[in-house]
Parts: C-alpha cells; sequence; structure tokens
C-alpha cells in the first residue's frame, strides 16, 4: 500500500466521488501518519493532518475528508471528553483521547516500578480517568506476597487492584476484566515484561490480526509494538474498545501545575486545608498537614517523594 503523497499533491481538496466530510474514530497513530475507522461503515483510511500539525491522539473522534478510496485528510478534532499525556522538559506527547479507565498492569516479576505506577495514577488523575491496577502472574507464588504488599499501597489510597494470571488462569482472567471493560473506553499501560501483551490477546481475541493490519495499513514495517492502537471489544461480552500502548521506560508530567499536582496525590485530600500557610507546597514548611499525615505513616514516603520530584520538574518546562 503507498502512502498518500494526498493532500499535499491534491491540495486535500476532496476527490470526486468520495464524498464529503465523515465522522472517524482514530485507531492508530505512528508518527505523523493515523489510521481512522470511518462511523458510518467501518472503512479504514490512512490519515495525515493539514500542515504539520501532530495534535491528533488515538481514541479522537474526527471529522475528515477523503482524498481517495482509503486516504484522507484529518479536518477537525471533536471536543474530548478526556486526555492523556505525558510530557518532558521540552514537549508534550499525547497518549491517548477519550479514554474513561486507565489499567495499570504490575507483575509479580519482573518487579514492577512504583513510580511508573505513581506516574501514571497522577495522569490519570489529572484527566479524570479512572484508574485501576492489574496485578498479574498471581502464579508466580514466591514473589506474590511482596508484589501484594506492594500493591496494597495503592489499594490504600483506593485504587482497585484485581489479581489475575493471564497464563495459569486465562479464563477467570477474562471473566475479572471483562466486566470492568464492557462499555467502557480503556487504556493498558505496563511497563515491559508485565504480561500486557498476554492480557489483550485474551481480550481481544483476534487482536494480532488486528495488529498486523494496522501495521500494513499504517506502513510501520516492522515496528509493530512501537505504535498505540485502539482494538473493539467482543460484542457479546459487552463491547468497549481498549487502547493498547507501547511500553515505555518514562513518564513525564512536567505539563502538571502545582495545584494540578497537589489534588492527584488523592491521599493529601483530607489534609489540604490543614496547612498553617494557604500556598504550602508540603515540601519543608512548617505545620504542614501533609507532612505531619507522611510523619505519622498516613501517607506514603515513596508517594510524597514523588510528589516532591513532580514539582520540581514541573518548574523546568521549556514550552
Ligand atoms: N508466569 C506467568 N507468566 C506470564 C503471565 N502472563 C504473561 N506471562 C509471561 O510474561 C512474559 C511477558 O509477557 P508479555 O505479554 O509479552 O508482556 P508485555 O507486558 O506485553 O511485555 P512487552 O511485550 O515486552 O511489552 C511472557 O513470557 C509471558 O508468557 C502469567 O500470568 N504468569
Ligand atoms: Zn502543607
Amino acid at each position: 500500500m503507498s502512502r498518500a503523497p494526498g493532500a499535499k499533491g491534491q491540495g486535500g481538496q476532496p476527490v470526486a466521488g468520495t464524498g464529503g466530510a465523515l465522522h472517524a474514530l482514530i485507531i492508530a497513530a505512528h508518527g505523523r501518519h493515523y489510521l481512522a475507522e470511518s462511523e458510518a461503515d467501518g472503512a479504514r483510511l490512512q490519515c495525515v493532518t493539514r500542515g504539520k500539525k501532530s495534535n491528533v491522539a488515538v481514541g479522537d473522534r474526527v471529522r475528515v475528508v477523503r482524498t481517495s478510496a482509503d486516504q484522507a485528510v484529518i479536518e477537525q478534532i471533536e471536543d474530548r471528553a478526556t486526555l492523556l499525556y505525558r510530557s518532558d522538559q521540552y514537549k508534550s506527547k499525547l497518549l491517548a483521547a477519550n479514554v474513561t479507565r486507565l489499567f495499570i498492569v504490575v507483575a509479580t516479576e519482573p518487579s514492577f516500578a512504583d513510580d511508573l505506577v505513581s506516574r501514571s495514577l497522577v495522569a490519570a488523575e489529572a484527566a479524570g480517568v479512572d484508574a485501576h491496577l492489574i496485578l498479574n502472574k498471581t502464579d508466580v507464588a514466591e514473589q506474590l506476597p511482596r508484589a501484594r504488599e506492594r500493591a496494597g499501597v495503592y489499594a490504600a489510597i483506593g485504587y482497585p487492584v484485581h489479581e489475575v494470571s493471564a497464563r495459569a488462569h486465562p479464563e477467570e482472567t477474562v471473566a475479572a476484566l471483562t466486566p470492568l471493560l464492557a462499555g467502557q473506553s480503556s487504556i493498558f499501560i505496563g511497563q515491559s515484561g508485565m504480561g500486557k501483551s498476554s492480557l489483550i490477546n485474551l481480550l481481544v481475541p483476534d487482536a494480532d490480526i488486528a495488529t498486523r493490519e494496522i501495521s500494513a495499513a499504517l506502513d510501520t514495517g516492522k515496528h509493530t509494538t512501537t505504535f498505540t492502537r485502539l482494538y473493539h471489544l467482543p460484542e457479546e461480552r459487552g463491547g468497549g474498545t481498549v487502547i493498547d500502548s507501547p511500553g515505555f521506560q518514562e513518564f513525564g508530567l512536567y505539563h502538571l501545575s502545582e495545584g494540578q499536582l497537589e489534588r492527584a496525590f488523592r491521599e493529601f485530600g483530607p489534609h489540604l486545608g490543614g496547612c498553617k500557610f494557604y500556598n504550602c507546597r508540603h515540601l519543608a514548611e512548617p505545620q504542614c498537614a501533609v507532612l505531619q499525615a507522611v510523619e505519622a505513616g498516613q501517607i506514603a514516603r515513596m508517594r510524597h517523594q514523588l510528589y516532591g520530584q513532580l514539582l520540581h520538574e514541573s518548574a523546568q518546562t521549556l514550552y
């Protein structure tokens, strides 16, 4: 499949006989190339944006104008219910749009990073997305108590933790996760090796075929796991969609303001307002209710340290 000289060559004008604007859902993104699915008939369209804009995310609902049978230009992004993104000092990167639920996949082994889990939770809070943890590989018995204890820190502050084993108990895993996914627009994120692909393959029976099709349409060559894509869940299990994002090592949140950060640590909530200074940053101020809660063991030190790190990062943005 050749890629659109499309937009540029034809000035983005609709091709005669291909119809006018269409509503479509972005189901994959690879650099500035997107794959959209027509809401009318499910047709797949390779899309580009006008000019150098790259502010489109998987999960976006867009209005496109066809430039050929299978190519289109994105004209407009519909209002988003939610937008998840990460950022570094220099720029931000859209992760997914219109997601209602985020699942962070962790496992008994390899060991997971609290830093990445907490950053994902902060991103979810800031975006207004409901967040859950999936603790996979419960069959690895020796590591289970420790992993449970570590996941328990998140359960204690209100994030549901679902224990599954994609390999040893696939049917139970599907049964446990299906009601959580039905009718939702979900995203799965996780470090490499946690079993995210194994879970997606259980939940989306034709995920491999769909990925190959998307990869071919986007012309990504061998890099099949380096792009974010959206799958439809089987109707007989209640439908919904799930976005699989490639694993990443870093989850920068430089774009969040101090106020957003304070609110994104939900266990700080009951203590906010109890500080001596109304503009307390909860770092080293005297009579800070948050610091007192850390000392009293009511707030996990690890979480407070990350809060401090994120405040530091939010002061570093160059954009
Ligand atoms: N013991 C055990 N192993 C599992 C389970 N689920 C997945 N694995 C194994 O864990 C390894 C990683 O699984 P993947 O599904 O490839 O993990 P991933 O998180 O998608 O990792 P990347 O593909 O690197 O992003 C594979 O060898 C799986 O067979 C489980 O429930 N129990
Ligand atoms: Zn304070």
